[in-house]
């Protein structure tokens, strides 16, 4: 078992002599190498947006486009996952807050502060949600953005215009660069993102802002908030260990670092080692501590969470706690509700929040028609297959699991015929897109049969070792099987803050695949139990002349060929992969394809991007 440098033209006739880039995959028993010569200009002709590297050069920048280039350029150089070299960092925080006069209008927000592993962005969402409902003006500040930085500042449940953003950047740009010393230089991204969620929320008036912490917690710039109206802690689970610390104890006391004394608090269940840090920080401030349980289903008279997965039950139950207590210790409750709800009774508007709430990247269901599909009908059967995206940001062991699970149960759901066998098509259309859908409900069942693939990708300092078994594990575990994976780089780069409007750089000189090589590697010891023998990468070597896999690769069945076909790849482009997805699906109109994007974020808000275009 080997590389493969396998003869496709061999194999397959009728594979289209359309020249496109590289490819590599894994097979058994071959060690050929397929090249194929493709022409990248047919495929950018196609592909929109998505345009090469020598076109970039004199391309005008917009006042949007500067400011994202500014924000690039506070992207620190150290290494990602090191600990960063800030001691005075809180300290820092509230001088650049002086200089902007923040602190008095800070001071004077309601705020729900937000820390935890994972769940953090969704309980914000719901937070959100229900407060609206409740008909107040909301501010969330999240983090990391998916397609636009914007994505990180919603005011009433949107992101904020470029206008605004671009008015409140500059000036907090402009300020704080008069005032810079070398005592007092510009301040790093994720700061200059706080400052700027509080400028935007102090300006913009919001009756309630609420606050995701970037990372840990106690010393997370967000932690410059001296009295919130109510904290809370999402479940805790073993990420950025290199900087909080390698047991749970030690992320927990980071994390309810965010306590302040008498401030209420809230979390859900944890592992004991973690709750008794959470505990015992509570006691030490006098922060009156509740464990909330999950939404029991009953309580939502029917409706169901918009966010799909058990998970979202833990972040939602925990946004209705801190929703409440914002909404008492405002003086709020009393008033909308003349406390006419028990403890386990929702009110509508919570419920209304709750099965309204929607966060894109987090168990997101596409489905994607291409763009040059001729095709009014989304689903309808003479449109080619059908291509579905499974997109969720899982990054971390617990919720790759979480992934894992909501995946399963989402194919797993749609493989069961509704009442009509040809159930109407209800899932919702993007208004802004006619290709994007989200939930997945009864599209018509054809007699079509499936096809799961894996596209990952995730940061060098995750551990594809716990992440790829887990996740292999928990999906084999419900009978959910990956027929193919493959392994992509994702396109945004970390020295680089970029716009939903940015151009995407489909430029593949100097890419370096070797941690797609090394997930590949990974991924075929998970599935066969042992050891490749073979180095993966060895004759690799990128120029334009090399290839896509044929169509044939996602579609030949593996238990016919005895081993004998490939099982991964990795293509060094996204819109690369997308367009010959899309491709192959219109090819094989029998087949429905199921891609699961996860491992990273970025990786997600890249495919949404391209799907979107
Ligand atoms: N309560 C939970 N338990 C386990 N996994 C979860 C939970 N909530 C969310 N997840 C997983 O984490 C991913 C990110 O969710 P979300 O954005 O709400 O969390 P976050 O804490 O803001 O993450 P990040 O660290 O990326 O900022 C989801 O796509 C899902 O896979
Ligand atoms: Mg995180
Ligand atoms: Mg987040």
């Amino acid at each position: 078992m080997g590389v493969s440098r396998f003869p496709w033209h061999h194999m397959i006739s009728h594979v289209k002599t359309t020249r496109l880039p590289v490819f590599i995959t894994i097979h058994n028993l071959t060690r050929q190498r397929f090249v194929h010569k493709a022409s990248f200009q047919v495929l950018l002709a196609r592909g929109s947006n998505v345009v090469a590297n020598e076109q970039l050069q004199n391309f005008p920048l917009s006042l949007y486009e500067t400011a994202m280039e500014k924000l690039s350029s506070l992207i620190t150089r150290q290494r990602r996952g090191e600990k960063p070299p800030v001691a005075n960092k809180l300290e820092k925080m509230v001088m650049y807050l002086k200089i902007l006069g923040l602190e008095e209008g800070i001071n004077k927000l309601n705020i729900i502060h937000v820390a935890g592993t994972k769940g953090k962005g969704s309980t914000c969402i719901f937070c959100e949600a229900i407060l609206r409902e409740c008909g107040f003006r909301t501010g969330v500040f999240t983090s990391p953005h998916l397609i636009d930085v914007r994505e990180r500042f919603r005011i009433e449940g949107i992101d904020i215009t470029q206008d605004k953003f671009i008015q409140y950047f500059w000036d907090c740009w402009n300020q704080l660069e008069e005032n810079a010393t070398e005592l007092l230089p510009m301040p790093p991204l994720f700061q200059f993102l706080t400052i700027l969620a509080f400028k935007i929320f102090v300006s913009e008036q919001v009756d309630v802002a609420i606050i995701e912490v970037g990372l840990g917690g106690k010393e997370d710039s967000t932690n410059v908030i001296k009295e919130p109206t109510v904290c809370g802690i999402t479940s805790l689970g073993m990420d950025h260990t290199e900087i909080l610390g390698d047991t749970l104890g030690q992320i927990a006391s980071h994390k309810a670092g965010i306590f302040k004394p008498r401030v209420p608090a809230f979390t859900v269940p944890q592992p004991p080692e973690a709750m008794d840090v959470i505990l015992e920080k509570a006691k030490e401030l006098m922060v009156p501590l509740e464990v909330t349980e999950p939404i029991d289903c009953k309580q939502m008279k029917g409706l169901k969470l918009r966010l799909s997965g058990d998970h979202q039950l833990y972040n939602a139950a925990l946004a209705v706690s801190l929703s409440r207590c914002w909404l008492q210790r405002t003086g709020n409750w009393e008033r909308i509700f003349q406390n006419n709800f028990q403890d386990s009774n929702l009110p509508d508007e919570f419920i209304r929040g709750l099965s309204t709430a929607h966060f894109s990247g987090r168990a997101q269901i596409v489905y994607d028609s291409s763009p040059n599909s001729n095709c009014s009908e989304i689903m309808s059967k003479n449109c080619g297959g059908e291509l579905i995206f499974y997109l969720d940001g899982a990054h971390s062991p617990e919720s790759m699991e979480a992934c894992a699970q909501w995946f399963s149960n989402a194919v797993k759901g749609y493989d069961v015929p509704s009442h009509s066998s040809f159930g109407v098509q209800t899932a919702q259309k993007s208004s802004e897109n006619g290709h994007i859908l989200h939930e997945s409900k009864a599209l018509g069942q054809f007699e079509k049969s499936f096809r799961r693939i894996l596209l990952f990708n995730c940061l060098d300092v995750r551990n594809p070792h716990i992440l790829l078994p887990r996740l292999v594990n928990t999906c084999a575990s419900s009978g959910i099987h990956f027929s193919r994976a493959l392994f992509v780089p994702s396109m945004s780069k970390y020295n680089k803050v970029t716009s939903g409007a940015s151009i995407i750089s489909s430029d593949l000189h100097g890419i370096d695949l070797s941690w797609q090589f090394n997930l590949q590697r990974i991924w075929e010891k998970t599935i066969l139990g042992r050891e490749m023998t073979t180095s993966l990468e060895k004759d690799f070597r990128i120029d334009s002349k090399e290839i896509l896999p044929p169509h044939e690769f996602l579609y030949d069945n593996a238990s016919n060929g005895l081993h004998s076909i490939a099982r991964s790849a990795v293509i060094p482009s996204l819109p690369l992969t997308i367009k010959w997805l899309r491709d192959c699906v219109k090819e094989h109109p029998s087949t429905r394809l199921q891609v699961l994007v996860t491992g990273s974020l970025h990786l997600v808000g890249d495919v949404l991007k391209l799907l979107k275009r």
